[in-house]
């Protein structure tokens, strides 16, 4: 071990063990997680060449064969539950999401599961269940992503025959981007524009088969295949599909809320957004993906950060641990803090998913806005800072952080589509702000609203200027950031109603304000974490040690927030100049505070070095000899002289030489 880390880890002020546990839920789940991990990080089959140094083939080569056996061995070994899989799968077996059934797991089998009659279930589910067939979810189209009412592909119901003719008009109506659908589905959700007697009924689900079962050819009248490399996702298979007037059944359209009878009379769903379950179920889930992502990119960082010594702070003193100057405190505990926050939320998050949907199954649709407005919002918020903190993480390790070595290009390039797929954040902040409007407008109709903006009936854009408070304490911050939300909303609202009264029309007033509503909606999001992370500390369970950590993690990621936005505070007074310069001082009090325990409060993030993949992040923090054995492993070092030189650089240099 490292002296340095060990010196850390052995003055920290809490047993990360207890904050483990209060992550993972309770002992026995940590037991069972780090079974699952241990289970799919040492077993040899799972082994293979690092990733950086295959081409793109071989990467999806590599983890469509790992994906199967990941299968097989699930099943052999009782792994079940999307926990179990977060564990066995995505940490353990790829330490990435982007696995060739990667759309199978998270979007083909939950639309099935939640869109299709117990009848289609009984026909596909246990069939896509059993990985006897393969599928993804085809929705974006080359011309439109966000804009669903703007898709082109077309189902057009043929009532002589009972089935839909699926065709692409055009090239930009040809899908481009569902994940798994490149070369490995044979099966896919198709979203697409449901046509009955010449009237559009908009996007609706079905299930359509693309691929032969018995060769895997594409189906006559389908055009299929992968397109391209991309960012990152290099073992994803992200594909382009057409249709040329394929015929389906009329029942496999996915016919659980909205149906087409035979003759062709159409069945309105309760709601329309209905059809966008898949979408809200994995929003609400990727604020645990934009926590976890961003925690490992700090703990990256953190440790090599405690490792890494450089320059002279005092003359002639040994060169001090990088994580010793407070410029560096500040680029990674506010992302050490909000990395925790987002934790918390998310956990918060699924547990409003589950609950609404208990709610929708028996039928009551009322909780869907909220639903729909709250995961919006935090899925948002939470990628825009995630994409943010790993960039500041890389940049903290210096050059080293830009190699792959460090394991935080690939975090970044796995991750940072987070923030535009399954709905462009501001896209989707825009419809968390379409929501507090609506709530904010029927408060001020004086009716009563509930959930999460229950507070917007109280606001009170009354300045409380000259007021002394303690800007450390939780309450102040978090009626702080209650307050501020609650303002913006307020002036978004104000702001809209103007750009109307001024002569536009809805549409261009919504658009004038776009940049207010963005901002009222990401202070609402804020507020909500805010708030989450404090009651989680409230909890009487909480050992008082961690308590006593976390709630300087707590205090520190609400200052961050009120610092690096101050403006929002201060411009109606509620906050003064000098509330603003005591967060600072309380900033760099609380960065001193956690200083000693930064070590730890990574560790207790609990990823072994197997997930990170990291040589910068090993927990023994024996970074730079592994450094050197990695670099070697590199395919451009086979051999001393590479092939080229043979071809290129030798005549080249003899020809140089022979000149002079
Ligand atoms: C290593 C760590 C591992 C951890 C693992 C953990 C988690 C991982 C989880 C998952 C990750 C797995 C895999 C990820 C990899 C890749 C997956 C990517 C897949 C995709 O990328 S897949 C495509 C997604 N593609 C979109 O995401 C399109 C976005 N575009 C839209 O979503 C709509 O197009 C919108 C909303 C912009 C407009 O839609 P529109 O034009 O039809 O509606 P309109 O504007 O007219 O609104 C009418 C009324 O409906 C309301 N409304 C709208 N949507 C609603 C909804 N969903 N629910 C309830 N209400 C809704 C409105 O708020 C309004 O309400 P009101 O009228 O009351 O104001
Ligand atoms: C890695 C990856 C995997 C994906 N996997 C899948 C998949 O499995 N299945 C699938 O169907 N799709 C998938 N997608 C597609 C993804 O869902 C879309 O890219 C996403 O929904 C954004 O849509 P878009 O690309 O049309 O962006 P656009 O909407 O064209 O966005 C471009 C810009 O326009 C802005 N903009 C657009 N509309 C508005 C508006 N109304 N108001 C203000 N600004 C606006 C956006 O904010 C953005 O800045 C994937 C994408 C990626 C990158």
């Amino acid at each position: 071990m490292n002296p340095d880390l060990k010196k850390e880890r052995d003055g920290a002020s809490f047993d990360p063990e207890k904050i483990v546990n209060l992550l993972y839920g309770g002992p026995d789940r940590v037991k069972r997680k780090r079974k699952l991990e241990s289970l799919a990080l040492n077993d040899p089959d799972f082994q293979h060449e690092d990733l950086n140094f295959m081409s793109r083939e071989q990467q999806y080569e590599t983890q469509l064969k790992k994906s199967i056996m990941v299968v097989q061995k699930q099943e052999k070994h009782g792994i079940m539950g999307p926990e179990d899989s977060a564990h066995y799968v995505y940490n353990g077996a790829f330490k990435a999401m982007a696995g060739p059934f990667g759309l199978h797991t998270s979007m083909f089998l939950p639309t099935l599961r939640g869109q299709a009659t117990d009848e289609q279930k009984d026909k596909w589910l246990k069939m896509a269940e059993n990985y006897a067939i393969i599928g993804t979810y085809a929705q974006t189209e080359m011309g439109h992503g966000t804009f669903l009412r703007g898709l082109e592909t077309t189902a057009t119901y043929d009532p002589h025959t009972q089935e839909f003719d699926l065709h692409t008009p055009t090239p930009t109506g040809t899908k481009w981007w569902p994940g798994c659908l490149g070369k490995t589905s044979n099966y896919c959700v198709l979203m697409a524009q449901l046509y009955i007697h010449g009237k559009s009924y908009g996007p609706h689900p079905f299930m359509v088969q693309i691929r032969s079962l018995e060769d895997h050819k594409p189906l006559p009248g389908v055009t299929v295949g992968d397109i391209g490399p991309k960012f990152g996702y290099a073992g994803n298979d992200n594909g382009f599909l057409r249709f040329d007037h394929v015929r389906i059944p009329r029942d496999n359209m996915l016919m659980k809320y909205s149906r087409v009878e035979p003759d062709g009379t159409y069945v309105k769903p309760p709601s329309s957004k209905l059809a966008y379950g898949t979408m809200v179920q994995v929003r609400s889930f990727i604020v645990s993906e934009a926590a976890e992502s961003l925690a490992k990119a700090v703990t990256i960082a953190t440790r090599y950060s405690c490792v890494r010594r450089q320059s002279e702070m005092k003359p002639g003193h040994p060169e001090p641990q990088v994580l010793d100057y407070v410029t560096q405190q500040y680029k990674l505990f506010p992302y050490l803090a909000a990395a925790y926050a987002f934790m918390f939320a998310a956990r918060a998050m699924v547990s409003v998913y589950f609950r609404s949907m208990e709610r929708i199954t028996r039928g009551d649709i009322t909780v869907l806005p909220e639903l729909h407005a709250l995961s919006s919002g935090l899925k948002s918020l939470s990628s825009w800072v995630m994409n943010a903190g790993i960039e500041e993480c890389r940049m903290a390790c210096g050059g080293h952080g830009y190699s792959h070595a460090s394991g935080i290009p690939s975090i970044y390039a796995e991750h940072t589509p987070a923030a535009t797929y399954e709905g462009e954040n501001t896209v989707l902040m825009l419809q968390t702000a379409r929501y507090l409007m609506k709530s904010y407008s029927q408060s001020v109709q004086g009716e009563k609203l509930a959930g999460s903006v229950a507070y917007l009936a109280g606001v009170q854009p009354v300045p409380v200027a000259g007021r002394t408070r303690d800007v450390l304490d939780l309450q102040v911050l978090i009626e702080a950031y209650q307050h501020r939300a609650a303002r913006l909303v307020h002036e978004a609202a104000l702001q809209l109603r103007k750009e109307q009264q001024a002569g536009k029309d809805q549409p261009d007033a919504w658009n004038a304000t776009s940049v207010d509503l963005v901002k009222a909606a990401t202070a609402h999001s804020q507020y909500f974490v805010v708030k989450n992370f404090a009651a989680r500390l409230a909890d009487p369970a909480v050992d008082s040690s961690v308590r006593a950590v976390l709630t300087s993690l707590c205090q520190l990621h609400a200052l961050h927030g009120v610092v690096n936005n101050s403006g929002d505070f201060l411009e109606d007074g509620y906050m003064t100049g000098t509330d603003i310069r005591q967060a600072r001082r309380h900033i760099n009090a609380l960065m001193a505070k956690l200083r000693p325990d930064a070590v730890a409060l990574v560790d207790a993030f609990d990823y072994p070095d197997g997930i990170l993949n990291s040589i910068l992040g090993r927990y023994d923090g024996n970074v730079y000899e592994h450094l050197l054995e990695w670099a070697k492993a590199s395919p451009l070092n086979k051999t001393d002289v590479h092939q080229s030189y043979h071809k290129y650089l030798k005549p080249f240099l003899q020809a140089n030489r022979a000149k002079l």
